[in-house]
């Protein structure tokens, strides 16, 4: 089943979150499938590694030209035998500046033309799973799991490859000086450059493997605490939720006082390496007979050189911070639900070829549609079948938990059948690009959102472009006309966050609006009526059903069964089957769960009308 509603507190929906790191093969398979991707941009990166190298070697030969002056100068030899160090200095401070500043414009360049074609991709499929991801998490995979691909580029392999790079040129020109010295820094880059990096990784592994996914939770805990605190509060669980968030956020905090502080250790034995290679190389030179000037330069020179491969110790230690950013990037970029099958199908090459432009009204056929939320469950629809011609009007009613809704996300391509197959238009629902479906299928689905703008933002949501006429009729028949005119600011009253300064029933009809003016040839309505008083629910069934152009389908989903009585046929749905069909006065006259309930709801309704002054 494709998808499931995820509750508070749970952290395991849809995310690999909890999943185990894969082995060693399949992280590098992490970081293969980046580097599959930035093949596009392998020229502008290799070109920014060079300037790296071409930057850290200009501050390598810094440091050693200008001892070589400063210690030969103190000899006081004729000035022109100084000139060309002195030009030299002059030259490579400049150089530095400014190779350091094209290097980080050209990584930067190929990182985020990179980092942009990530990210959509990213973007797409989580949008192709259509709520199987928790939006918390949804952020923190956009956000700081890309932002793991662009430092992996960036912050690790462009620095250490540079690194690497400018340590075999140090130690080949060492060599031309003395060939101990240089087995002595040889030695020293190996300690810094592989050694150190090796155990900053192998020390900070697991530490790391568990922060991005412990950021993703806290991300998702952030959207549940704020988006959910009137239902934490209404329940009286905002105690017991805001403390799991709190531990959630200290283990946090103590992995990474542990990852800074092995890193402050592995930074102290760094600068203890570089002091050590400086004085074996000095000893080296100095019993190889080197002259006392090319001594002191090749000892400034072993500590920059040295600081420089210390770089791949940082690298090295990006590189574990980013993995579980990365596998998780990559197990999306894998997913076979991901743009790549979208782009299949987006471009006709699913198995129905391209769409019918939307016509009139289409028929709909439901053929043995089972639907699961979990492998093993009962199902929510049980071999479901249905015939939905063009412009017919049919209501599906029946106890909680029946599978209405379910039925709607089906219809609507939310939810995946496990078995049997749902066609529009005579095409699989699944084979349509995810814009198309909406034109021919949609209207008010269950907990419609309403968007922090104003009614009339809100409303072209539907249709964006509406005239003003097909507007005013959409409010209309929603009965939300009156209240629109009545506001000081008319259409553009602002509706508070999630409609929050609109009363329960002014968002239903908002949504209801909307729902009427995108008018698709297929219209579900999930509940149209909640939250409405009963002579109000009537009314607007009625004015919806009317203000829908004829040929359209209308598929009504209700509790209330009053005002049905116009429809060509009512389902009575019970475990994901129909148990009942018929017009509404057959049902009515007929034993079973409609006339029970019709006769509950007649006799409290009769109440309500009766105790209204
Ligand atoms: N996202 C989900 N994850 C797991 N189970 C689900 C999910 N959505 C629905 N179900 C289950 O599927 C069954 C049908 O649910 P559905 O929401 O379709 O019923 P319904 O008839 O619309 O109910 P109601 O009238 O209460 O809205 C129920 O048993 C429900 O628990």
């Amino acid at each position: 089943m494709s998808t499931r509603r995820p509750g508070p507190g749970d952290h395991s929906a849809g995310t690999t979150a909890q999943r185990p790191l894969p082995d060693v093969a399949g992280r590098l398979g992490a970081e293969r499938a980046v580097l599959r991707l930035a093949r596009p941009y392998l020229n502008r990166l290799v070109g920014a590694g060079l300037l790296a190298a071409a930057t850290e070697f200009a501050a390598l030969a810094l440091m050693a030209t200008a001892t070589w002056l400063l210690m030969s100068a103190a000899e006081r030899p004729p000035l022109d035998r100084l000139t060309v160090a002195i030009v030299a200095v002059r030259a490579l401070a400049i150089s530095r500046g400014v190779l350091r500043y094209t290097e980080r414009l050209a990584g930067h360049d190929a990182v985020l033309r990179l980092v942009t074609d990530v990210r959509a991709r990213v973007f797409a499929t989580l949008a192709a799973r259509r709520g199987a991801t928790r939006t918390g998490d949804t952020l923190s995979r956009l956000v700081s799991d890309v932002e793991a691909v662009q430092d992996l580029l960036l912050r690790a392999l462009v620095p250490g490859a540079a690194a690497a790079l400018v340590s075999v040129l140090a130690v080949g020109l060492a060599a031309l000086i003395s060939p101990p010295a240089a087995g002595m820094l040889a030695l020293g880059l190996l300690l810094a450059g592989v050694a150190l990096p090796a155990l900053a990784t192998a020390l900070t592994r697991r530490a790391a493997d568990e922060v991005a996914p412990l950021r993703g939770a806290l991300a998702a805990d952030a959207v549940d605490l704020t988006h959910g605190a009137a239902e934490l509060a209404a329940f009286g669980a905002t105690g017991d939720a805001l403390r799991a968030a709190g531990d959630r956020a200290r283990r946090l905090a103590r992995l990474e006082r542990r990852l800074a502080a092995t890193g402050f250790a592995v930074d102290a034995a760094g600068v203890l390496v570089a002091g050590l290679t400086a004085g074996a190389v000095v000893f080296a030179a100095l019993r190889a007979g080197v002259d006392g000037v090319l001594v002191g330069v090749l000892a400034v020179g072993t500590l920059a050189a040295v600081e420089i491969a210390l770089a791949l110790v940082g690298a090295a230690r990006q590189w574990t911070g980013l993995r579980a950013g990365l596998a998780r990037v990559a197990a999306l970029l894998d997913d076979p639900t991901g743009p790549a099958a979208r782009d299949a199908v987006a471009t006709g090459r699913g198995d129905g070829g391209p769409a019918p432009a939307p016509t009139g009204g289409v028929p709909v056929r439901f053929a043995g549609v089972t639907v699961r939320y979990r492998p093993g469950a009962a199902p929510a629809l049980d071999g479901f079948d249905l015939d939905l011609p063009a412009g017919r009007r049919v209501a599906v009613v029946g106890p909680s938990g029946a599978g209405k809704s379910t039925l709607a996300a089906a219809l609507t391509g939310a939810v995946l059948p496990d078995e049997g197959r749902i066609t529009v238009a005579g095409r699989d629902v699944s084979t349509y690009p995810p814009d198309e479906l909406p034109r021919l299928v949609g209207g008010l689905l269950a907990e419609a959102h309403v968007f922090h703008t104003t009614v009339r933002e809100n409303l072209l949501l539907g249709r964006p472009g509406a005239d003003q006429d097909a507007q005013d009729a959409a409010v209309a028949a929603a009965g939300l006309r009156d209240w629109v005119r009545a506001q000081p600011d008319g259409w553009d009253t602002v509706v508070g966050e999630e409609g929050g300064q609109l009363s329960g029933g002014q968002r239903q009809r908002l949504a209801l609006a909307r729902a009427l003016l995108a008018a698709p040839a297929v219209l579900v309505l999930d509940e149209p009526t909640e939250g409405l008083d009963p002579s109000a629910a009537d009314a607007v069934l009625a004015s919806t059903l009317e203000a829908t152009p004829a040929g359209h389908s209308v598929l009504v989903i209700s509790h209330r069964l009053s005002g049905l009585a116009d429809l060509d046929e009512i389902l009575v749905l019970d475990a994901g089957r129909i148990v009942q069909r018929g017009r509404h006065a057959d049902l009515v006259a007929t034993p079973g769960w409609y006339r029970d309930q019709w006769q509950l709801q007649e006799a409290a309704e009769r109440g309500y009308l009766a105790l209204r002054p």
